[in-house]
């Protein structure tokens, strides 16, 4: 990992997490003592970013688990059902979240008794943590090798260590091509309205001492029009067979500028984030969150009362619009 923070951490009964909603003013950490806390956690956003949601929904099941009591087999199977349902109505759209109980419940489901059950749920969560960490390590370094010394990369969203408890995905790649000596400079996007980029991305881009300038999402196609802008890079949430990519709102814009004006846009993702069973981004869940996010800032209302807000806090790319998809496999181009 790069940072010296801690995303997710498992304590053997408990789930230590970095509350982000506080960062970067205070640096937080919680511990979480039952999967109610952590379903909490994750929709509240206290820990957010696709491969971060699956590791800690992974361990809220591990939690919820270590509370069941039953020693019958299959009431023991029922209220694990009842554990991993809550954690996977968390938030719909990162493929993560699902992944990660999916293969959960396999592993619970292929146990031949309950504490075989309980092991291999503990394992299957610690694999899945160690899969990620060592996916978005592969990926920062494939993908420094696109980032030519003197390069200026747009990155949206926050996609470092903190949204991956790994390297991180775009963010990781920026890091690692710092880390090299390539001397770079990164445009990062605010990323409104909950300004994962103002807070999260610049507070890690701040800690490896890469250099940077914030702007505000409205700016973006300005700078790809006027300034040189080599490159833009972002993570994913979902990405469907075909290669529409489900990423935080704004992605999809920034795509479309970026091919107007002829620069190279990259989505950086784990494997665990392509959905194997999805056709096309048309069938993706996007989360509708709530207008309040919208007609605050700081918790103050900056909006006239009584009005509508919407708040769909993802959208789609189309496939089309990505040159590469780097992943810990290589970077490759899809379908
Ligand atoms: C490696 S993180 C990729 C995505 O999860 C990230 O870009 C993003 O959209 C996060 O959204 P968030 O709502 O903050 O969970």
């Amino acid at each position: 990992m790069t940072g010296n923070y801690k995303t997710v951490e498992w304590l053997g009964d408990r789930l230590l997490i970095i509350d982000q909603t506080r960062l970067p003013q205070h640096e937080t950490y919680l511990e979480l003592a039952d999967h109610h806390q952590v379903a909490e956690a994750i929709r509240s956003l206290w820990v957010r970013g696709a491969p971060a949601i699956g590791v800690a929904a992974a361990y809220g099941i591990v939690l919820g688990v270590q509370k069941i009591e039953s020693r019958d087999h299959k009431e023991f199977l029922k209220q694990y059902h009842t554990v991993a349902e809550e954690l996977a109505g968390t938030r719909p759209t990162a493929r993560n979240l699902f992944m990660a109980v999916e293969r959960l419940n396999a592993a619970a489901e292929a146990a031949a008794d309950i504490l075989t059950a309980r092991n291999a749920i503990l394992a299957e969560a610690e694999k899945i943590q160690a899969e990620e960490i060592e996916a978005t390590r592969k990926i920062a370094e494939l993908g420094a090798d696109l980032i030519n010394d003197g390069d200026t990369i747009m990155t949206h969203c926050n996609t470092g260590p903190l949204a991956t408890t790994g390297y991180g995905t775009a963010l990781g790649v920026i890091i690692e091509a710092h880390r090299r000596g390539k001397r770079i400079q990164v445009l990062a996007t605010e990323t409104r309205p909950l300004c994962q980029g103002a807070r999260l991305t610049a507070w890690e881009l701040k800690k490896e001492h890469v250099p940077f300038r914030l702007i505000t999402d409205s700016m973006a196609g300005y700078f790809l029009k006027e300034a040189r802008v080599d490159m833009v890079i972002t993570g994913a949430d979902r990405i469907a067979k075909n290669g529409d990519t489900a990423n935080k709102i704004g992605t999809y814009g920034l795509a479309v500028l970026a091919a107007a004006n002829k620069v190279p846009f990259y989505i950086a993702a784990p494997s665990s984030t392509f959905d194997p069973e999805l056709p096309t981004g048309d069938d993706i869940i996007i989360e509708e969150r709530s207008p309040d996010e919208v007609t605050h800032q700081n918790g103050k209302r900056v909006a006239p009362e009584g009005i509508e807000a919407c708040n769909p806090a993802f959208d789609v790319t189309p496939g089309g619009y990505i040159t590469g998809f780097i992943t810990e496999t290589g970077i490759r181009k899809l379908p």
